[in-house]
């Protein structure tokens, strides 16, 4: 800003700022004010830490306000690729289905594959279909069957909102970003961060083989406890999936969300 930098100093200046006071040689030539103005300044900030807490703050005040109100929810997950004719997405859109029928909003990763036909699902039988997208170095945007869409680019925000407005998760064939979302659920069980939540594995034939080694190797190794397992559920039925959720939160209606430690 013209005339700021050539501000002298005086040995008597005083300035406040916030709970901060600054004397002599310890006041700045310009004020906040004025840097906030200066529109010559450079933008590198914008790519600093310092900035990036906003965004991420920013990214919960976003996520909060959009999903506070929604009621109990159920998160769905599941393979992005999971094409419209594998039996898989068959049962997305079942599960979708009985969710809403049974009053639950359905949350995704509202992207393609597994979460839409779990969208699909519940947008057709007039249930609340919600997606919660992430930014990625290639498009997909929100699939069409998202009626309340939320966009992340943060994965660790996106996830605090699957596992704090849900009430519990049904998990439908899927590779990595599946299992992050599953694995972090029974870590959070696990550790007692979140109570009475319900994780029902949906195709018993693709996750089969997943839970024996968890019941055989990490078991016999110590590594997890036969407790960490048994709130682990496994079925090819969706309406036993549902049923499993709708039983879980008669028995505790405060389960899922309100439920998760600080
Ligand atoms: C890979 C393709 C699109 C990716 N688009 C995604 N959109 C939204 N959410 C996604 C996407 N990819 C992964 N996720 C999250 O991980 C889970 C699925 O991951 P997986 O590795 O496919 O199992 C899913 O639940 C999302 O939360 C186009 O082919």
């Amino acid at each position: 800003m013209a005339g700021v930098s050539d501000h002298e100093q005086d040995p008597h200046d005083e300035r406040r700022t916030g709970p901060v006071l600054r004397r002599g040689h310890m006041v700045p030539p310009t004020t906040t004010d004025q840097r906030l103005l200066d529109s010559d300044q450079e933008a590198d900030w914008l790519h600093t830490d310092p900035w990036r807490v906003l965004r991420i703050q920013a990214e919960f005040v976003e996520g909060f306000g959009a999903l506070a109100e929604l009621g109990p929810a159920v998160s769905v997950f599941g393979s992005a690729r999971t094409r419209p004719d594998d039996p898989a997405y068959g049962m997305g859109v079942e599960v979708g289905r009985l969710l809403a029928e049974a009053g639950f909003a359905v949350i995704t990763g509202g992207g393609p594959g597994a979460m839409e036909a779990a969208n699909l699902g519940a947008q057709r039988a007039g249930g609340r279909s919600v997606g919660l997208g992430i930014e990625l170095p290639f498009e997909s945007g929100l699939n069409r069957y998202v009626e309340l869409g939320v966009n992340f680019r943060y994965f660790f925000a996106r996830k605090t909102m699957f596992v704090k407005y849900a009430q519990g998760y049904i998990v439908l064939p899927g590779g990595f970003g599946t299992l992050d979302e599953l694995f972090e659920a029974l870590t959070l069980a696990q550790t007692r961060k979140i109570t009475s939540f319900p994780v029902v594995l949906l195709g018993v034939d693709y996750w089969s083989g997943l839970l024996d080694w968890l019941g055989s190797t990490a078991l016999e190794r110590g590594t997890i406890s036969p407790a960490d397992l048994e709130r682990v559920q496994l079925t090819d039925d969706p309406a036993e999936a549902v049923a499993v959720v709708v039983a879980s939160r008669s028995e505790d209606p405060t389960a899922g969300r309100g439920s998760i430690g600080a």
